[in-house]
């Protein structure tokens, strides 16, 4: 059976690795974060939902941190699995501000005829 002093050394590396976890999660929500408004921007660029889908951009962007994965020795499952899950909330994100602005200018030219 294991020590008490072993489990209690266990105990307390796991609490350094969940404190260093939680201070990479920080920087990570901040460059999504940076991400978001550069979404936001190509968006505004956009003339319609097609154009924001750009599923062969997606295809792009995926290839590109696949291989900046493999450059750094990483295994790239976990990267692309991330990704790809990040870029579809990113496009619903996207398509939820495009509708929403469309909404208000339809309001705003109602409530001035
Ligand atoms: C940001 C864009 O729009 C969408 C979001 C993407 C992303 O999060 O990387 C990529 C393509 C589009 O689905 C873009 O077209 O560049």
């Amino acid at each position: 059976m294991e020590s008490l002093d072993h489990q209690r050394s266990m105990t307390s590396q796991l609490d350094d690795v969940r404190t260093a976890i939680d201070e990479i999660d920080e920087e990570i929500v901040a460059l999504i974060w940076r991400r978001e408004r550069l979404v936001r921007l190509a968006g505004s660029l956009k003339d319609n939902d097609a154009e924001v889908k750009a599923p062969a951009r997606v295809e792009e962007v995926l290839e590109h941190v696949r291989t900046t994965a493999q450059a750094q020795d990483g295994d790239p499952t976990v990267v692309e699995a991330t990704y790809r899950a990040m870029i579809d909330a990113f496009i619903d994100y996207e398509l939820k501000v495009r509708h929403e602005a469309q909404t208000r200018a339809k309001l705003d030219a109602f409530s001035r005829s």
